[in-house]
C-alpha cells in the first residue's frame, strides 16, 4: 500500500458541553452533548429523525457553527482555525453524493487535492490509487458519473472524501440511498478500507442494524443529542441502559449479538471424523453459523480456512457452543 493512503492516521475529537440553538427556535437543536470519539474509531451517532445527529455531526466541521462549547481534534479548537481550511481537511460523505456531473471522475476525485495546489501528477496518481483502494477500475477515471451506478458513484464519493488524506472523515447516512444488496456490499468494502485507512470516523444513521455492523462505538441519541448511552455494540447489545435504548435494539437482540462474533474469535472443537458435515469458513459470523445448522439440519459444522471442498478445516462448531456464545460465553476475545 503506497504510503500516502495511509500517511495520516486518525486523530481524537472531543466535544464539551456543545450546544446549538438555531435562530427563532425555542429548543436548542443540540443540547450539551460531550464525548470522546477516540482516534482510528468509527463511532456511529444513531437516533430517530430529528434527533439532532446531522446537527452534531457538522459542527465537527463548522458547516454549522455551535453556540457554546468546545470541538477539539487532535487537541485544537476547531473554532480557532478558518473555517474552510479546517472544512477541507475533514473527509465528508453524505447521501446525495453529490458529485459534478459534468466532469469526469478524475476530476471529481482530484478537485481538492488540485485545489491545495497539488502538481498534475501527483493528482493522476493519487486518483489511480484511490480507485484501486474502493475498488473501482483505473479506465473509470476518465467516466462521467452518469457512466457509473449508483453503488459505484457512492465509491468514488468515499474516495473523493479521502482524497487529500484527511484524519478524520464525517459521513452522514452514506449508504441510505442504495438497495439492501449494494448497502451492504458498500459497508463491506468499506470496514475493509477503514481496517486499511484508520482514519476517524463519524458516522450517521437511523438504521441501528447498521450502526451494530459499522461502529467500533455507537452513541445511542435522546432528543437534543443527549447521549442515552455510549458504548461498543457489544456491550449495549449485552446490557442496554434503558428501555430507550432496548427499543431501538428490538426483537432478535441475540441474534444480533452472535451476528458481531466472528467464528475466527470463538474457540473451535476438534473436527469429528465424519463426512457430509455442512461447511462454512472462517470469516462468517457465528449467526451465519446457526443458519446453516438450522437449514441443514445439524448440529455441527465445520469450519474452514478458505471458501472450497479442498480448503483447510480448522475445527468444528457445535450448537451447545452457538448457544453458550449468545450467553457471553463462547468469545476468545
Ligand atoms: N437550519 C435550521 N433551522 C432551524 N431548525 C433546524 C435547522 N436545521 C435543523 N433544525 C432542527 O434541529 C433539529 C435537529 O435536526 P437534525 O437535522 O440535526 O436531526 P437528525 O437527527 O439529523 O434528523 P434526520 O435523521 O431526520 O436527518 C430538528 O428538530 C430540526 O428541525
Amino acid at each position: 500500500m503506497p504510503e500516502s493512503i495511509t500517511g495520516r492516521p486518525g486523530e481524537t475529537i472531543e466535544l464539551t458541553d456543545v450546544t446549538k440553538r438555531y435562530p427563532g427556535q425555542a429548543e436548542p437543536a443540540v443540547e450539551a452533548v460531550s464525548m470522546v470519539i477516540p482516534a482510528g474509531e468509527v463511532v456511529v451517532l444513531v437516533g430517530p429523525s430529528g434527533c439532532g445527529k446531522t446537527t452534531t455531526m457538522k459542527m465537527i466541521n463548522r458547516l454549522i457553527e455551535p453556540t457554546s462549547g468546545t470541538i477539539t481534534i487532535g487537541g485544537t479548537d476547531v473554532l480557532t482555525l478558518d473555517p474552510d481550511q479546517h472544512r477541507r481537511d475533514i473527509g465528508y460523505v453524505i447521501q446525495q453524493i453529490g458529485l459534478f456531473p459534468h466532469k469526469r471522475i478524475e476530476d471529481n476525485i482530484g478537485l481538492l487535492p488540485k485545489r491545495l495546489g497539488w502538481s498534475r501528477s501527483r493528482v493522476r496518481a493519487r486518483v489511480a490509487e484511490l480507485l484501486e483502494l474502493v475498488g473501482l477500475p483505473a479506465d473509470y477515471a476518465r467516466r462521467y458519473p452518469r457512466e457509473l451506478s449508483g453503488g459505484q458513484q457512492q465509491r468514488v464519493g468515499v474516495a473523493r472524501a479521502l482524497a487529500a488524506d484527511p484524519p478524520v472523515m464525517l459521513m452522514d447516512e452514506p449508504f441510505g440511498a442504495t438497495d439492501p444488496i449494494t448497502r451492504d456490499h458498500l459497508q463491506n468494502e468499506f470496514l475493509r478500507l477503514q481496517r486499511e485507512v484508520r482514519k476517524t470516523i463519524v458516522f450517521v444513521t437511523h438504521d441501528f442494524d447498521e450502526a451494530l455492523k459499522m461502529g467500533d462505538r455507537i452513541a445511542v441519541l435522546r432528543p437534543r443529542s443527549v447521549i442515552a448511552q455510549y458504548d461498543t455494540p457489544e456491550a449495549i447489545l449485552a446490557a442496554p441502559a434503558d428501555d430507550y435504548v432496548a427499543s431501538f435494539i428490538g426483537a432478535g437482540g441475540q441474534l444480533k449479538k452472535l451476528a458481531l462474533l466472528r467464528l475466527r474469535d470463538v474457540e473451535l472443537a476438534p473436527a469429528p471424523r465424519v463426512g457430509g458435515l455442512p461447511r462454512i469458513v472462517v470469516d462468517a459470523t457465528v449467526r451465519d453459523a446457526l443458519d446453516l445448522m438450522l437449514g441443514e439440519g445439524s448440529d455441527v459444522v465445520l469450519v474452514t480456512g478458505d471458501f472450497g471442498d479442498d480448503a483447510e478445516v480448522l475445527g468444528s462448531l457445535h450448537l451447545q457452543t452457538v448457544m453458550g456464545a449468545a450467553a457471553g460465553k463462547a468469545g476468545n476475545p
